[in-house]
């Protein structure tokens, strides 16, 4: 038998997809995080989530997006942001049906992003 990865224990494909359909809703509805992507396409944005956390899960895609430091630079992003995405990307896994195991080990490998996400931030004002 295939071995089994953390993509499968996500639901593979549909899993994956209704995860990030509900994160779009969990940050639509988050007047702190909403403001952030007023000039996003948010069909590009959830397909190249999507395809980045199939890549991360060991599921069989293959992340060709940009960088995340360069898809994040200078939006003024701050930890208690990230936090707050982080947090609603758990949410949308238990909504989903997704088990603490899987989920937890997924956040543990969205955590290393943080440092990327975080170089290219604007400094903040004095
Ligand atoms: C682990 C956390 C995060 C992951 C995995 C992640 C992942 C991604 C990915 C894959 C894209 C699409 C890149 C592209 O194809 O152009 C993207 C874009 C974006 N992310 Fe994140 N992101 C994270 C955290 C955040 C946070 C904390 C914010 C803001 C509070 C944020 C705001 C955005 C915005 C606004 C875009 C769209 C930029 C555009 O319109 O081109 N992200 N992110």
């Amino acid at each position: 038998a295939d071995h089994a990865t953390l993509y499968d224990a996500l639901g593979g494909r549909p899993g994956v997809e209704a995860t990030v359909e509900n994160l779009m809703y969990r940050i639509a509805d988050d007047p702190t995080l909403v403001g952030f992507f007023t000039n996003t396409n948010i069909d590009h944005f959830a397909a190249s989530l999507e395809q980045q956390l199939c890549d991360l899960a060991d599921g069989p895609c293959h992340y060709d997006g940009p960088p995340m430091d360069r898809a994040h630079q200078h939006m003024g992003i701050t930890n208690a942001d990230f936090n707050r995405l982080v947090g609603h990307m758990e949410q949308a896994l238990i909504a989903e049906g997704v088990l603490l195991g899987a989920r937890n080990r997924l956040l543990g490998r969205l955590a290393p992003l943080h440092g990327e996400i975080m170089r290219r931030q604007s400094p903040p004002a004095h």
